[in-house]
């Protein structure tokens, strides 16, 4: 799992830290961290240190000055190390660091361009401390570094994101490698500016970091932690125990969406799946999958909504499968019918187009800051929701942090996949899961399936592959010593 805290509460731990340690080690071990990993990428791409040029993007704050005690260390192992003051006046003790260790310092250039040798460029014009964006010339830079393709180290975020909610409205650097420092920061977890950290390295400078139940902070699912979690079926379990999915999705306009529903609960490992919808994708589904039963009977979760169009008893059926109890999840067109509160083991799937309906909002105030709107989703409606995109987030009432799915490639976005992760998840559900599990999981599996079948797989084919990915991660439950 990986943590990620907002700015503030970084400052925040950070400052108790100094209190025992003092201001001035925190930096010496983000440094020592920052050079170690600068050196390993010197080594990865020219096989040595002594030689290589080292060009180190100052800003006027503590990122830079981490970059300049990094540098520091790099020049008094032979690398040559030129800074560059990118923003404002560098941070004055680990300039003369810097220049103390033989490294030299420039001006931003005018036209953009870097001089000189270059094997690989720092990033530390902005960190925590930097607004979203960045000034022209140094936005300049940032494009002429990405177009000469030298690798780049980005010190604790890429400059020009957003660290607490991952925005990218303006220009930023795109870095092959991120060293963060503590703890991780939303922006390393989030799209778009994940995308731009490359792989991200986390260095323990010593911060107590106890992510408690308050607001603010991100867990991000990882592959192993999807493996440990998955409700395996174990040597006594029956259909009830891996639990029977009621479908009430599709619709005589939309069958296909029934029949994607049904697919991602059957190849999830339902016990049983009853598919309640209309007459057109219920014939589909008999013709495609003769284990679904299409007769009313126990039903241990719900699947709502999903390509029902504008149907006009929805509202009625969302009551009914409110009245039984159970838990449910309801997808696309069944958000429209949602009463004013809802349990929290309900889950809502919305994508940012239907979360912005849902809240009576533009999809641009949802897409500016996802997180923010998948929190305020979950607080109004009073059920766990699902936020569908790039990043997958799920927020609940039942807890204040928020979690984020594995990630998965692009080609999953596509028409039909939100039906299969609705079936998914449902099996979930029904399997007894709490519902921001069942969320996180349902769309960490799917996005590990299209990791390991890349390309554009349509939805239900990729569906067909999920018995093989939970066989997979099962393997690997053992290996890691899960527990049943
Ligand atoms: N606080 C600590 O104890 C530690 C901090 N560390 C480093 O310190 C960084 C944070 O340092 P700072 O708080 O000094 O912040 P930054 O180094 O991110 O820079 C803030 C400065 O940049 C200016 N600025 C911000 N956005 C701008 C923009 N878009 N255009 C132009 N100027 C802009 C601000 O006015 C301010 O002067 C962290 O990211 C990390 O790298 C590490 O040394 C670990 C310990
Ligand atoms: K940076």
């Amino acid at each position: 799992m990986i943590t990620a805290a907002t700015a503030d509460t970084v400052r925040e731990l950070e400052r108790r830290t100094m209190l025992d340690v003092g201001d001035e080690v925190l930096m010496q071990r983000a440094a020592a961290g920052l050079a170690a990993a600068v050196a390993a990428e010197l080594r990865r791409c020219a096989g040595r240190l002594h030689g290589t040029a080292v060009t180190v993007l100052v800003g006027p704050g503590d990122n830079g000055g981490d970059a300049l005690f990094a540098g520091a260390r790099l020049a008094a192992r032979g690398v040559a190390v030129r800074a560059v003051a990118c923003l404002g006046r560098p941070h004055a003790a680990g300039l003369a660091a810097l220049l103390a260790a033989g490294g030299r310092l420039e001006d931003l250039p005018d036209d953009g361009r870097l001089r000189g040798p270059v094997t690989l460029v720092v990033d530390g014009v902005l960190g925590i401390g930097g607004r979203p964006g960045l000034p022209e010339a140094v936005a300049r830079l940032a494009a002429a570094v990405d177009d000469a393709g030298w690798p780049v180290v980005a010190v604790d975020l890429p400059s020009g994101i957003d660290a607490d909610t991952g925005a990218a409205p303006g220009a930023a650097f795109r870095a092959d490698r991120t060293v963060t420092f503590g703890v991780h920061k939303p922006g390393h977890l989030l799209e778009p500016a994940r995308g731009r950290c490359g792989a991200v390295d986390l260095v323990d400078i010593g911060l107590q970091v106890t992510s408690d139940e308050d607001g603010g902070w991100l867990h991000g699912l990882e592959e192993d932690d999807l493996a440990r979690a998955w409700p395996y079926p174990g040597p006594a379990s029956d259909k009830y125990a891996r639990g029977v999915v009621g479908l009430d999705a599709g619709s005589d306009e939309y069958p296909g969406a029934g029949v994607l529903a049904t697919y991602g609960a059957v190849h999830a490992g339902a016990g049983m799946v009853r598919f309640l919808g209309a007459d057109r994708p219920a014939d589909l589904v008999r013709g495609l999958l003769p284990n679904v039963v299409f007769s009313p009977g126990r039903v241990q979760a719900h699947l709502l909504g999903s390509g029902w169009g504008d149907r006009p008893d929805g509202a009625d059926a969302v009551a009914a499968a409110l009245d039984t109890g159970l838990p449910a999840v309801v997808d696309a067109d069944g958000l429209r019918f949602l009463p004013d509160h809802l349990p929290a083991g309900w889950l809502l799937t919305p994508h940012a187009g239907e979360l912005a309906r849902l809240l009576d909002r533009d999809r641009g105030w949802v897409t500016a800051d996802p997180l923010r709107a998948v929190r305020e989703a979950a607080a109004r409606t009073g059920a766990t929701v699902l936020l569908k995109g790039a990043s997958q987030l799920v927020a609940t009432p039942e807890h204040g942090w928020v979690g984020v799915a594995v990630p998965g490639p692009a080609w999953t976005a596509q028409a039909g996949s939100g039906d299969v992760l609705g079936g998914i998840c449902a099996t979930l559900l029904a399997a007894g899961l709490p519902a921001w599990q069942a969320a996180l999981l349902g769309a960490s599996v799917q996005a590990v399936t299209a990791r390991h079948h890349p390309g554009p797989l349509p939805p239900h084919a990729l569906a067909e592959r999920l018995p093989e990915t939970l066989g997979r991660l099962e393997a690997r439950s053992r290996a890691l010593g899960a527990t049943r």
